[in-house]
């Protein structure tokens, strides 16, 4: 559907939801569907293919339009294996945590990695920002100038081969990263930030579930109009 390059959607879900504490969250309902269901319904209609990466022994729930991958031990190993499983041109890389997912981020995001080569959907600081410190890291530390800070999100564009360099040379180096922008950027490499959106929150604690449950039924609603 894409157009000229072949595009894939490469989603990680092999992730086990520790901080949430009620199993690999790709799996849990919102709104009558999964985290990995509305991914991978979002992402879909603008590539030219669906992976996933899941938990060893987890199996893709039925009806979801995607291919599957064993995950690995961290996110980045889990993204390594989505990289080696296609053969596309450009990929998006979306956190199945992260449900709610604009289709305009999704054209932009895809439109700059084609263009530029790397792109992040990202958005600006709001909050005042402090460094914790003491032992519990409870006491007002060093302010930090939030001016031009941006909160990085997922979907992140890449051409396929500039970030399978990015992700082998961190291997080789032994180096982790918390994202896949991270790693082209350590190469001097720019990374396009597309203005992302607060709804693109990842789902990561007991609150952000009980914020989505919330925000779902406007969601869907609108999405029927
Ligand atoms: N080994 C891993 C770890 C994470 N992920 C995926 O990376 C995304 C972002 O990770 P996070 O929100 O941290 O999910 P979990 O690792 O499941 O959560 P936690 O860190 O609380 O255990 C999720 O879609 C998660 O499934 C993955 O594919 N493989
Ligand atoms: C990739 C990411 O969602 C960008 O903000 C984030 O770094 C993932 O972090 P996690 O600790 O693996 O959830």
């Amino acid at each position: 559907m894409s157009g000229v390059l072949k595009v894939a959607a490469l989603i990680p879900a092999a992730g086990f939801g520790t901080r949430l504490g009620q199993g690999p969250k790709a799996y849990l309902d919102l709104g009558g569907l999964s985290l990995l269901a509305r991914s991978v319904a979002a992402l879909a209609p603008h590539v030219d293919e669906v992976v996933v990466a899941l938990p060893e022994g987890f199996a893709l729930p039925e009806g979801i339009p995607a291919r599957v991958v064993i995950g690995g031990a961290t996110r980045q190993a889990s993204v390594l294996a989505l990289l080696r499983a296609t053969d596309a041109e450009v990929v998006l890389i979306h956190d199945a945590a992260r449900p709610f997912l604009p289709p305009e981020v999704i054209r932009t995001v895809r439109t700059a990695a084609a263009e530029t080569g790397a792109a992040t959907a990202a958005l600006p600081v709001a909050d005042t920002l402090v460094r914790g410190q003491g032992q519990a890291s409870a006491l007002w530390g060093e302010l930090t100038a939030r001016e031009n800070l941006w909160a990085v999100q997922t979907p992140q564009g890449f051409r396929r081969e500039l970030l399978l360099s990015a992700h082998l040379e961190a291997e080789q180096g032994g180096i982790q990263a918390t994202d896949d922008a991270g790693l082209v950027a350590r190469l001097g490499l720019p990374v396009v930030l597309i203005p992302g959106d607060a709804r693109l929150f990842k789902v990561t604690t007991p609150s952000d579930l009980a914020l989505a449950r919330a925000l779902v039924v406007v969601w869907d609603a609108e999405d029927a109009d």
